[in-house]
């Protein structure tokens, strides 16, 4: 494939830094998201998705590096909406407007053929008499819903989102990740933050982790997850963990009983077997230690003091 054909629905991020005054909000930041995958971008409150994502939209100029789609600034892309949809801040819209309205000019600025504006309320499910209503009317979600309709309006390759997920209920955001799922799954490329590990865990296929301003850890989700290691749980604890010491394999007791330990399952069932120990659980870990790193990451903003970044390196390349 050539280089053009590589980077159609691409979008990269390279070096990327953004520094307000002497404060660094967005530092050295590298990723890719690639075409048929969602990219989870997590992070706590404050780490800096939203900078990172106004830059690739075009909206925030970065201080250096670059962040490219589909091969361009986002401001070098003729008519770019119907290239990448962008919701950044679904309470951003005109309040005084209906949803209807608010699409209606979208797809006149874009050139669209109005048909487009009842495909897209069609998409995200809102109703004729709520597309008719004033904005300043809608709840969250109904403002979520017509962001996620604004952003797909011109039928994009990519989708940029901010916390799409903030103010829906269970069954929106069950309609999301189904809603992002198919269009990735058509070749779409997703960009998707949160500050939710779950939210991401469910629906990413990559992962990107970010802290004070840097990646922590990034890759597959699998990846990740696979230095995740074993969770067992045995009717004897305290002789497995002992057995699991003795055999040089490291044990963390974990809070629901059992242990998250650093071996593969058949490595730890090996020891259980050889002390005749009874298991009840024996499997891959589920993403403990990504959740324990995003979780001392959280507590660490919480203090708002700065990480050691090696402290926190974790899993795939970064
Ligand atoms: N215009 C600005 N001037 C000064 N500092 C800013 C500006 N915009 C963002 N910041 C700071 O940059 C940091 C990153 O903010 P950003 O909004 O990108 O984080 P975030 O990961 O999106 O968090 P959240 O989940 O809370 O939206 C924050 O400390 C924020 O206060």
């Amino acid at each position: 494939m050539g280089r053009a054909a590589m980077i159609i629905g691409m979008i990269t991020v390279e070096n990327l830094t953004k520094r307000y005054g002497d404060y660094t909000a967005v530092d050295d930041v590298s990723f890719v998201c690639r075409p048929g995958q969602v990219t989870g971008f997590l992070g706590p409150n404050g780490a800096g998705k939203s900078t990172t994502m106004r830059i690739i939209a075009g909206l925030t100029p970065e201080t250096s590096g670059t962040a490219l789609v589909g091969g361009r600034r986002y401001r070098d892309i003729p008519n770019p909406a119907t290239q990448v949809g962008v919701l950044l801040d679904a309470s951003a819209q005109h309040a005084g407007r209906t949803g209807r309205e608010i699409l209606r000019l979208s797809a006149m600025t874009m050139g669209l053929p109005m048909r487009r504006v009842d495909e897209a309320l069609a998409m995200v499910s809102l109703t004729d008499e709520e597309s008719g209503r004033r904005v300043r009317n809608y709840s969250l979600g109904m403002r979520q819903r017509l962001g996620i309709a604004n952003a797909l309006l011109g039928d994009p390759q990519m989708l940029i989102l901010d916390e799409p997920a903030n103010g829906l209920d269970p069954a929106g955001i069950h309609w999301m990740r189904t809603l992002l799922r198919d269009y990735a799954d058509r070749g779409g490329t997703v960009l998707l933050s949160s500050h939710l590990l779950h939210e991401i865990e469910i629906v990413a296929d990559d992962i990107v982790v970010i802290g004070h301003g840097r990646i922590v850890a990034q890759g597959t989700k699998q990846e990740l997850l696979a230095g995740a290691g074993t969770r067992v749980i045995s009717t004897n604890d305290e002789a497995l963990g002992q057995a699991l010491y003795e055999a040089g394999l490291h044990a963390a007791p974990a809070a629901d009983g059992g242990f998250t330990v650093d071996a593969a399952p058949v490595d730890v069932g090996a020891v259980a077997l050889e002390r005749r120990i009874q298991l009840i659980e024996l499997r891959p870990g589920d993403g403990a230690r990504l959740e324990e790193m995003f979780l001392q990451l959280t507590q660490r903003t919480q203090r708002d003091q700065r990480p050691a970044p090696d402290a926190l390196s974790f899993g795939g390349q970064s």
